[in-house]
């Protein structure tokens, strides 16, 4: 069977993921697109022979539609997923699934509702080969009970729109999700901390951020968050145990021996740097939806926890670096909780 996708948001990751959808995943095609800008979206349906269609709910309602992808603005994919719920098709969604706690749960309740999962949130770094290496070492006991870890999650610069706040919710919301499932442990609490703001940067910007979180196994994190390092896109993760540390690899690049000096490249973007994490992403999700199993990646719960989590760092923040403990709901047993 071949899954037929329909599409809400035709920006950039949207058409990244179509052209995903059509040229690298087998099993999948785009049948439908839609975008509040109605244009847009005729452009980009015409490009992979889909039907262009005027909202959200045409789409979910559409019967060439099998599953559904959101890749909208984040303030809009509540609505577009729990439609989705309601109709019984399975749905992606980009990250976040939504902006408010509130509205994750109502997510959560809907799911819950229907008696099996349907969501999943896209966090691609769980799908990223080198944090699966780690996981898996980390799993199998290779540097025994983990202590501490080390982050840093570095952009080259970051547009004026981008705002303090963004550091968590749009920036380290990726570190809390990803160190949730590597360490198989729930975060309790999170500060933020600033030192001197880095003069390359837009003046309403505090730049870079240092966030601290702290597990419910005792484990502690750091974390800087650094948007405007002007060098170049890097992500670096450390996990220090009793017996020894496991780090992230750097993506493989060439060793350049030139005018004397012996370098490798910097990644300079999301998408160069996950291309491969995203293509696997969408992979598993396609095999997860044409054999009409439960997905295996992070589900609307994942997608509630980060939200509490960024939400407790961005109080943190606003009031000068308090610790601020995170008030997460029980998880409930669709979710492999007791709840
Ligand atoms: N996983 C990642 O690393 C990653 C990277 C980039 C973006 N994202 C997420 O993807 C989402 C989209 O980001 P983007 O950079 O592509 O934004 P974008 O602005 O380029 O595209 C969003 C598109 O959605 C359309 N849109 C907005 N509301 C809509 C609605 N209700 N119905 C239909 N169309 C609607 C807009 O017109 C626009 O074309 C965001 O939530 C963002 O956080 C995730
Ligand atoms: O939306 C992007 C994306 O999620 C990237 O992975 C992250 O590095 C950026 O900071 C963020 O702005």
């Amino acid at each position: 069977m071949t899954v037929r996708v329909g599409v809400i948001g035709a920006g950039m990751i949207g058409q990244d993921h179509i052209r995903r959808l059509t040229e690298v995943v087998t099993g999948a095609t785009v049948t439908a697109v839609t975008d509040i800008d109605a244009e847009r979206a005729a452009e980009v349906a015409a490009r992979v022979g889909a039907t262009a269609l005027p909202t959200g709910t045409d789409l979910i309602d559409s019967p060439v539609v099998d599953a559904v992808l959101v890749t909208s603005w984040g303030p809009t994919h509540a609505e577009h997923v729990l439609n989705a719920v309601a109709a019984g098709k399975p749905v992606f969604c980009e990250k976040p699934l939504a902006t408010s706690a509130e509205d994750c749960l109502r997510v959560v309740e809907a799911e819950r509702a229907h008696g099996r999962r349907l969501v999943q949130v896209g966090f691609m770094r769980r799908f990223d080969a080198g944090y699966r290496q780690m996981k898996e070492v980390i799993t199998a006991g290779g540097i025994g009970t983990p202590l501490i870890v080390h982050c840093a999650h570095r952009n080259p610069t970051v547009p004026e729109a981008y705002t303090s706040r963004m550091a968590a919710q749009d920036t380290a919301v990726h570190e809390i999700d990803v160190l949730r499932w590597l360490l198989d442990d729930e975060i309790v609490s999170a500060q933020v901390v600033t030192p001197r703001a880095t003069s390359k940067r837009f003046a309403h910007l505090k730049d870079p951020q240092i966030m601290y979180f702290e597990t419910a196994g005792g484990v502690r994190v750091d974390l800087e968050v650094f948007v405007n390092c002007q060098y170049g896109y890097d992500i670096q993760c450390e996990t220090v145990g009793e017996d020894g540390l496991v780090r992230l690899p750097d993506p493989a690049a060439v060793g350049v021996r030139a005018a004397g000096r012996h370098g490798t490249a910097v990644q300079q973007d999301w998408k160069g740097r996950f291309v491969d994490a995203f293509d696997t992403e969408f992979r598993e999700w396609i095999a997860s939806v044409e054999a009409a199993v439960e997905p295996t990646g992070p589900s609307a719960w994942d997608g509630y926890a980060a939200t509490v989590i960024t939400d407790a760092a961005v109080r943190s923040l606003d009031s000068g670096g308090a610790v601020v403990t995170v008030d997460m709901k029980p998880r409930p047993a669709l979710y492999g909780g007791t709840a």
